[in-house]
């Protein structure tokens, strides 16, 4: 389903577990920072609006998306997080670099997930323009960072439950 059709920021029709329990990372790209604050800003309310502790919060940055794939790594590293968050906005250029940096992140992230057994959340936008972005950053189809966030607790809930 596009995201024309079904706005970021709507969980009306969906349980969504307490996040009291649980601890978050969180691992912002810098690039296009206007875009990725209003990400994180959605992520880090959302997380707090269903319970998680500003303490259980632990937010960090990386230049850019490319980059989110290390720092999710690094956090795990440390351990005694729950899920991991990562935010970022890959904006098409004139060369196909765009086309390697999506690919690498959203390979990257997936496969941090599955090295720790933790989930990590791809809250990255890849967009044709900055109008697309700022659309999916707080804008008429919401905000990715609310997507992802709930995303985050949900998974985080199913690994107690699955892991207990
Ligand atoms: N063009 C964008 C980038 N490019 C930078 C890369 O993510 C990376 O930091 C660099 O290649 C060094 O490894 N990053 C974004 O997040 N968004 C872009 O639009
Ligand atoms: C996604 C990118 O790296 C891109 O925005 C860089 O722009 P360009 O492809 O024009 O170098």
């Amino acid at each position: 389903m596009a995201t024309q059709l079904k706005n970021l920021s709507d969980f009306s029709n969906t349980e969504i577990p307490s996040a009291a329990p649980y601890r978050f990372g969180i691992v912002v790209a810098e690039w296009n920072a206007e875009i990725t604050n209003a990400l994180y800003q959605g992520a880090y309310q959302s997380l707090v609006n269903n319970g998680a502790l500003a303490e259980n919060i632990f937010s960090y940055q990386v230049p850019g998306s490319f980059e989110l794939t290390s720092g999710a790594d690094l956090l795990l590293q440390k351990g005694n997080l729950d899920a991991v968050i990562c935010l970022g906005c890959v904006i098409q250029g004139e060369t196909r670099h765009f086309d390697f940096i999506c690919d690498a992140v959203a390979h990257g992230v997936s496969n941090v997930s599955v090295k720790y057994s933790k989930p990590v959340i791809f809250g990255v936008l890849t967009t044709d323009n900055q109008q697309q972005a700022i659309d999916r950053a707080g804008g008429k189809h919401g905000n990715k960072g609310d997507e992802a966030a709930i995303t985050a607790i949900k998974m985080a809930a199913l690994a107690e439950t699955l892991n207990s």
